[in-house]
Formats: structure tokens, C-alpha cells, sequence
């Protein structure tokens, strides 16, 4: 079967990937999965956009391979836009989803559920050695919750409402929060180059 690579090494974003590939014939990797030890891509750029590249177009020039990125995270409309790009580092270089869904708890302690307005961004960077580079965005809009809820997903899911639905993210299960996330969008964008590529299934 045909492979394409992830650029990430975030197991909650492939989990939600090999749902969102199912469709089509190819095997999904991510850089756990490749046994070699590749350089971490440092995310310098100030937007999804440049993050997203810098991390598909780092790998797919070490591979020599086709890879896409994802460069995704949690916009606060009360905090500004933060975390934003940041979403991943904004309580520490360590990356800790708890942490950082506490520090977003606490920064909006306070706000009223109608001022807590919020939306997750997922940019796809498809990189391509050879070819120009396609780039797609999906939003998905919501509320910050008061207190986490749910068990499922990962990072930002326990504290996020999407609009129209009274549960959390990660209380929804994996098929359900992948009918309306950012990343489905974002894929959704995708089709036509995914269906030049790969048979469906
Ligand atoms: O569906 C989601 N549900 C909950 N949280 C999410 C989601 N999508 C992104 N997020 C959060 C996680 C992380 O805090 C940040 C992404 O940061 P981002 O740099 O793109 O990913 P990462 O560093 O975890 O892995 P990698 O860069 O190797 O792909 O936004
Ligand atoms: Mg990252």
C-alpha cells in the first residue's frame, strides 16, 4: 500500500488522522513511527501557515518523500487570540495539555460563558519534493467550558464546546468530534489532491 507521512509527533493528531484517511488506500506514518531519528523542526514562524510548512517542508526535504503537516491550536477571542500559535508551549517548553488547559481556565476566570468565544485552527501543509506546496485551513468554532469535561481527544478537547453542541469535545467520540473538527475541514480541502493519489476504499 502507498505511505504518507505526518510531520508530527503528536499521537492525539494521528489518532484522529487515521480516522480522517480511512476512506482512502494508504497507510498513515508519523515520526514515531519512522525508525530514524529526525532533527525536531523548530516552529519559529508567527502564523499556522508558516509553522505548518517549516515542519512538512523540513522533513519532506531530509525523506525525499511526499509529507504533510499539521500546525494546529486554540484561539481565546477574550484572551486576545492566545494561545494561538502557542497553543502547544503556552504553559511550558514541556508541553503539557493539562497544564495548559488549566492556565487557559484560569486566565479566563470570571468571563461570562457568553464572552468565552473560541475557535481551533488546523492548517494542512502538503509537501510535495518537486512540486509546489498546497496549503488548507479548517476552523472550528465554540466556547471555553468552565471546567474540563471528557475523557477523550487530546490537548484543548476537555474545555471546548463546539457551537451548537452542549458537550465537550472530548466528552464526543472519536467519529463525532471528527465530523466537525478543524482538521476535518481542513482535510475536506484536501480531497481532490488525496483522490488524484490514492483508490478509495
Ligand atoms: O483537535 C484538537 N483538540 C485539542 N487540542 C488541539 C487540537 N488540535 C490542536 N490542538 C492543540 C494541541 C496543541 O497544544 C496545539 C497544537 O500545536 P502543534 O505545534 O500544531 O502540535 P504539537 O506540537 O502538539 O505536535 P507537532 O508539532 O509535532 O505536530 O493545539
Ligand atoms: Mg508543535
Amino acid at each position: 500500500m502507498k505511505e504518507i507521512i505526518i510531520a508530527t509527533k503528536n499521537q492525539g493528531k494521528m489518532v484522529d488522522f487515521k480516522k480522517l484517511f480511512a476512506p482512502y488506500q494508504v497507510e498513515v506514518k508519523s515520526l514515531l513511527d519512522l525508525g530514524e531519528t529526525l532533527p525536531d523542526i523548530e516552529e519559529t514562524g508567527s502564523t499556522f501557515e508558516e509553522n505548518a510548512l517549516l515542519k512538512a517542508k523540513g522533513i519532506a526535504d531530509i525523506l525525499q518523500l511526499p509529507v504533510i503537516a499539521d500546525d494546529s491550536g486554540l484561539e481565546v477571542d477574550a484572551l486576545g487570540g492566545d494561545p494561538g500559535v502557542y497553543s502547544a508551549r503556552y504553559a511550558g517548553l514541556e508541553k503539557n495539555d493539562e497544564k495548559n488547559l488549566e492556565k487557559v481556565l484560569k486566565n479566563l476566570q470570571g468571563i461570562e460563558n457568553d464572552k468565552r468565544t473560541a475557535r481551533f485552527i488546523c492548517v494542512l501543509a502538503v509537501v510535495e519534493p518537486g512540486k509546489k506546496e498546497v496549503l488548507t485551513k479548517g476552523i472550528c468554532e465554540g466556547r471555553i467550558s468552565n471546567n474540563p469535561r471528557g475523557e477523550n481527544g487530546f490537548g484543548y478537547d476537555p474545555i471546548f464546546f463546539p457551537i451548537g453542541k452542549d458537550v465537550t469535545l472530548a466528552e464526543m467520540s472519536g467519529d463525532e468530534k471528527n465530523k466537525i473538527s478543524h482538521r476535518r475541514q481542513a482535510m475536506h480541502q484536501l480531497k481532490d489532491w488525496l483522490k488524484t493519489r490514492y483508490e478509495e476504499r
